[in-house]
């Protein structure tokens, strides 16, 4: 470990928001260590507040223990401006230039606030973001751990001296701790909720996009796997990074719920003013031949259903980067993104973001791109809200970070479970247009729970 470095004080904020808050910081560059090692050693003093992100390229990973501040609203309208004007706020008090590891704002914003169905999601917030007290960086090959304390307390230096303490309990903890062996959860009963349901709406709402009330609609549903005992949060983001390896990796605690999942959609990312979007959506299942895989592959980028669900959303994405940035590069075709069980359609969208814009601009003018909303943007949420019969929380919404500089990254929480006490809920859903059939939706989203099966132990015979 290297010397620690950057004790410093911000002094006064001047938000008469946090008028009294003062900001301590530091960060230490530390060996390399395995992200969910230490994300399991906070598992004591942190539960409940715990975060885990990395980036598809695996080239970032964050994990935050603590909360130093909270950024959270109950309120539907204005909270993606909210966190905004929080978050900048916040910065202009706390950020100092000269530290290398900047504090960052990790959570997320639930899919549909005007949804009141009562659900499961009992404590996830409309909007939910933290800096934390504890956050692991790492990035390419090196390592930074940074304490965070946002404080109104005179006597902030005791306290910073306690947090050093646990600071290196934790990376002692991480370092040396025998490296836990992840057993497989197995389930003791998976329900389809509403299978019914479901497969009469993705009729019911093919009939609307034929009488053209709407151009598209994603319908998505729910599974329900039980358990003996509660599943460990740490124990479920290593299944899954097990079996997504090339996707998002990311996970949330809002006290004793975790919401995590392995997501191969990006949302937006922006670094140094560079936006890059990706439209994903139009699927068909891996082949069990290379020569198969291929035919498929083939067949996914020539059929008309899956092109016509994806160009809605290269469409959508390409307007929102023209309102806010400027040299777009839209391929005209997509490609083919394969993992490990299913092939999408991918469209990359790039641009360079317009004076005034910011991260989270794109982040709310964006969600949901109709690969998890639909066209046009409202009649699609409302449908989804009249026709899909339940709540879907976090699940298809923006999850990510942002710094002090603008940068940052959100996905698109697909792939992904809620477990509360003992169960899981998975979620998948799949894009409605004119030609979509109920059987053929259904068998689509048993191909996007896979991955979330196996990791969860859930998986049914051969169908799954
Ligand atoms: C709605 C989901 O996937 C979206 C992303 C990629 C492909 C999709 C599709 O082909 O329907 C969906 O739009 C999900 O995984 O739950
Ligand atoms: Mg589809």
């Amino acid at each position: 470990m290297m010397n620690p470095q950057q004790y410093s004080s911000a002094g006064k904020l001047k938000d008469t928001r946090y008028m009294a808050y003062q900001f301590f910081t530091e960060t230490i560059e530390v060996s390399r260590m395995s992200a969910l090692a230490f994300f399991e050693a906070g598992e004591g003093l942190f539960k409940g507040k715990r975060m885990f992100w990395q980036n598809r390229e695996k080239t970032f990973t964050l994990v935050g223990l603590g909360h130093a501040h909270v950024m959270s609203t109950p309120n539907s309208h204005g909270r993606f401006e909210e966190v905004k004007r929080e978050w900048q706020s916040l910065c202009r008090q706390i950020v100092n230039e000269e530290h290398e590891v900047q504090p960052i704002l990790f959570g997320g914003f639930s899919f549909d606030p005007l949804n009141n169905t009562q659900s499961v999601w009992t404590n996830f917030p409309q909007a939910y973001f933290a800096v934390p007290t504890f956050q692991l960086t790492i990035q390419d090959d090196r390592a930074y751990v940074s304490i965070h304390l946002i404080t109104k307390d005179d006597h902030s230096f005791n306290e910073f001296d306690a947090l050093r303490k646990e600071r290196d309990r934790l990376i002692h903890s991480a370092q040396v701790s025998e490296l836990k062996r992840y057993g497989k959860p197995v389930a003791v009963k998976l329900t389809e909720i509403k299978k019914e349901r479901y497969l009469e709406s993705i009729g019911q709402v093919t009939e609307i996009i034929k009488a053209k009330q709407a151009e598209k609609v994603v319908i998505a549903r729910a599974l329900k796997l039980q358990y003996d005992k509660p599943l460990s949060p740490a124990a479920a983001l290593y299944q899954i990074s097990e079996e997504q390896p090339e996707s998002f990796l990311f996970g949330m605690e809002a006290q004793n719920q975790f919401f995590f999942g392995a997501s191969p959609e990006r949302l937006v990312k922006v670094k140094d003013r560079q936006a890059l979007s990706t439209c994903l959506a139009g699927s068909i299942p891996r082949g069990k031949t290379a020569e198969q895989d291929a035919k498929l592959g083939e067949e996914l980028l020539q059929d008309k259903k899956n092109r016509s669900e994806h160009q809605y959303v290269v469409k959508m994405i390409s307007k929102v980067f023209n309102e806010h940035s400027t040299n777009i590069i839209v391929p005209k075709m997509p490609k083919l993104m394969k993992i490990r069980d299913i092939q999408h359609l991918y469209t990359p969208v790039e641009g360079e973001l317009a004076q005034g814009s910011t991260l989270l601009d794109l982040v709310k003018d964006l969600h949901p791109t109709p690969a998890l909303g639909g066209e046009p943007k409202q009649e699609a949420m409302s449908l989804i809200r009249q026709y899909e019969t339940m709540n879907r929380g976090f699940y298809a919404a923006p999850i990510g970070w942002i710094d002090a500089k603008g940068n940052g990254e959100f996905a698109v929480a697909i792939r992904s479970a809620l477990l509360s006490g003992k169960e899981a809920y998975l979620y998948a859903g799949g894009g409605i247009v004119e030609d979509s059939s109920p059987e053929s939706e259904y068998a689509e989203t048993w191909v996007k729970f896979r991955p979330m099966l196996r990791a969860l132990g859930g998986q049914l015979s051969d169908e799954s």
